[in-house]
C-alpha cells in the first residue's frame, strides 16, 4: 500500500539534492556560452549529469556507429585510435566501429569489449589527399541508406589522426551536432574561414554565420547523417564541375550545411581540441585531441 506519511515526503528532498549535485558540486558555468540563439545546448565539461543520460540512453539500448577512414598511409593512426576508442568512446553503450580503408591487411588486431564490434569496410582511394578527405561524404551516405539504418540508431564520424584522452559518451548525441573548431571558438564570424568566393557553392556571406565547425567530429541519427552528407557531397560535386574547390575542403561544405540545417546540440572544443591551441582555462577536459602529424610525410602517399 502507498504510505503517504512522512517517511515518504521525507525521501523526496534527499533524492533531489543528490541529483543535483554533481552539476551543483562543480558549479554552473557562467564563462562558456552554454545555448546558441536557436536553443540547441553546447556541451561543455559541467553542463551534464553522465548518470541520468547514460540511464535514459541505456533505457533506449542505442546503438552508436563511430565511422572512420584510414585510407593509405593514414592507417598508422588505428591502433591508437582504436585503443583509446576502447577505453573512453561510449563505454557500457553498443558500439559499432565502421572502419573505412584502403589497406584492409593493416588493420590492428585489438579484443573488444562487449557489446562492440569492428567492421571493416574495403572502399577506393583517392590520390589527391583533399579528395580522400571529401570523399567521405559519399561513402558515408552511401553507407547509411545500405547498411547503417539497419545497424545503429546514431553516426559519429570523426578523423582518425585523433586519440581518446578522455570520455566521450552519450551526452554528445541528438538528430544532428557539429562541434566548435578550436581555433574560432571565441572569433567573430568575420573571422570564420568560411569559403568567401562567391563562385563556390560554399560560400558564406561576412554578414552570415554562426559557428565555425570543425570537419572532424560530427554526427547525429542515420537520417540526419544520410542528409549531412548528401548536401556535402552534392555541393561538392556541383563545385568540381565548375572546376572550383571549396578552400577546407569537407569542412567548408560542412559549415554551409550547418548555416541552414542548425545543428541541435553543439560540442565544444572539448571534442576536437588540438594542443597546438594551446591550454585555455574554459577547457577543463581535453576529450579528443589531434595527434601531431608530419603532413608532407603522410599526406598523398
Ligand atoms: C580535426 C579536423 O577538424 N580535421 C579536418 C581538417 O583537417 P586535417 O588536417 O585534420 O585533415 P586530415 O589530414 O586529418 O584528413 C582528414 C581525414 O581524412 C582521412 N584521410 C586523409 C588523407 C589520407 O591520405 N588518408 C586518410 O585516411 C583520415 O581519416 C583523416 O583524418 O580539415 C579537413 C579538410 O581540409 C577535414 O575537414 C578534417 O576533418
Ligand atoms: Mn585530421
Amino acid at each position: 500500500m502507498l504510505r503517504r506519511g512522512r517517511g515518504a515526503s521525507d525521501s523526496l528532498p534527499e533524492r533531489a539534492t543528490s541529483c543535483r549535485s554533481a552539476t551543483e558540486r562543480r558549479g554552473r558555468r557562467t564563462d562558456v556560452l552554454m545555448m546558441t540563439p536557436w536553443l540547441a545546448p553546447i556541451v561543455w565539461d559541467g553542463s551534464f549529469n553522465i548518470n541520468i543520460l547514460n540511464a535514459q540512453f541505456h533505457q533506449r539500448h542505442v546503438r552508436i556507429g563511430l565511422t572512420v577512414f584510414a585510407i593509405k598511409k593514414y592507417t598508422v593512426f588505428m591502433k591508437t585510435f582504436m585503443e583509446t576508442a576502447e577505453k573512453f568512446f561510449m563505454a557500457g553503450h553498443k558500439v559499432n566501429y565502421y572502419v573505412f580503408t584502403d589497406r584492409v591487411k593493416e588493420m590492428p588486431n585489438i579484443t573488444l569489449a562487449d557489446g562492440r564490434q569492428l567492421v571493416v569496410l574495403e572502399v577506393p582511394s583517392y590520390k589527391r589527399w583533399q579528395d580522400v578527405s571529401m570523399r567521405r561524404m559519399e561513402m558515408i551516405r552511401d553507407h547509411s541508406s545500405k547498411r547503417f539504418i539497419n545497424e545503429v540508431d546514431y553516426l559519429v564520424c570523426v578523423d582518425v589522426d585523433i586519440k581518446f584522452t578522455d570520455e566521450v559518451g552519450v551526452e554528445i548525441l541528438s538528430d544532428v551536432f557539429g562541434t566548435l573548431h578550436p581555433g574560432f571558438f571565441g572569433a567573430s564570424h568575420v573571422q570564420f574561414t568560411y569559403e568567401r568566393r562567391k563562385a563556390s557553392v560554399a560560400y558564406i556571406s561576412p554578414d552570415d554565420g554562426d559557428f565555425y565547425y570543425a570537419g572532424g567530429f560530427f554526427g547525429g541519427t542515420v537520417e540526419e547523417v544520410y542528409k549531412l552528407t548528401n548536401f556535402c557531397h552534392s555541393e561538392m560535386m556541383t563545385d568540381k564541375g565548375n572546376n572550383i574547390e571549396a578552400i577546407w575542403h569537407d569542412e567548408s561544405y560542412l559549415n554551409k550545411y550547418f548555416l541552414y540545417h542548425k545543428p541541435t546540440k553543439v560540442l565544444s572544443p572539448e571534442y576536437i581540441w588540438n594542443n597546438y591551441y594551446g591550454h585555455p582555462g574554459v577547457i577543463r577536459k581535453i576529450r579528443f585531441l589531434g595527434i601531431p602529424k608530419n603532413d608532407t610525410a603522410i599526406r598523398n602517399k
